[in-house]
């Protein structure tokens, strides 16, 4: 499975953490950056994931700002993207299984890095339910 990252300056320390545990776990990881903790602007980094996911060149997206806020907003003004920003392992799972989220969102300023890799396994590893969830995301999709 690959998975495209992307982090602004507030984030960069937690998505190389993440980065880390991606590849011990034999993840395939894309980094689009960014690459130090100097100052960038978090939507480029959002485009930059948003379209890796677009072009399928990856599966899943994981991006990390500050807050996580900025990052979601940015993600989610992108046609076909379902970006969730998660704080606990539960919320990963449901962002799965009921909003087929093919982006997670983390807080670099906010959790540590075991918890972002739990959040992340949590993320990876569960799958969307479908059912009753299948025309809600069509909505979704129909919000523009
Ligand atoms: O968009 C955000 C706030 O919701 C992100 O957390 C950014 O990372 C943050 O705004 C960056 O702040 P900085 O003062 O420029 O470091």
């Amino acid at each position: 499975m690959k998975i495209a990252l992307g982090a602004d300056h507030a984030g960069f320390r937690l998505k190389e953490s993440v980065k880390s545990y991606l590849i011990s776990k034999g993840y395939k990881v894309i980094d689009e950056g960014t690459y130090s903790e100097e100052s960038v602007d978090y939507p480029d980094f959002a485009k930059k994931v948003a379209e890796d996911l677009k072009n399928n060149v990856a599966d899943f997206g994981i991006l990390v700002c500050g807050t996580g806020i900025g990052m979601s907003i940015a993600a989610n003004r992108i046609k076909g993207i379902r970006a969730a920003l998660c704080l606990f392992p539960e919320m990963a799972k449901l962002a799965r299984s009921h909003n087929n989220a093919n982006v997670l969102v983390l807080p670099g300023r906010l959790i540590g890095p075991e918890l972002a890799n739990w959040i992340v396994e949590a993320f990876l590893t569960e799958g969307f339910q479908g059912g009753r969830h299948e025309k809600r995301i069509q909505k979704l999709e129909e919000l523009g």
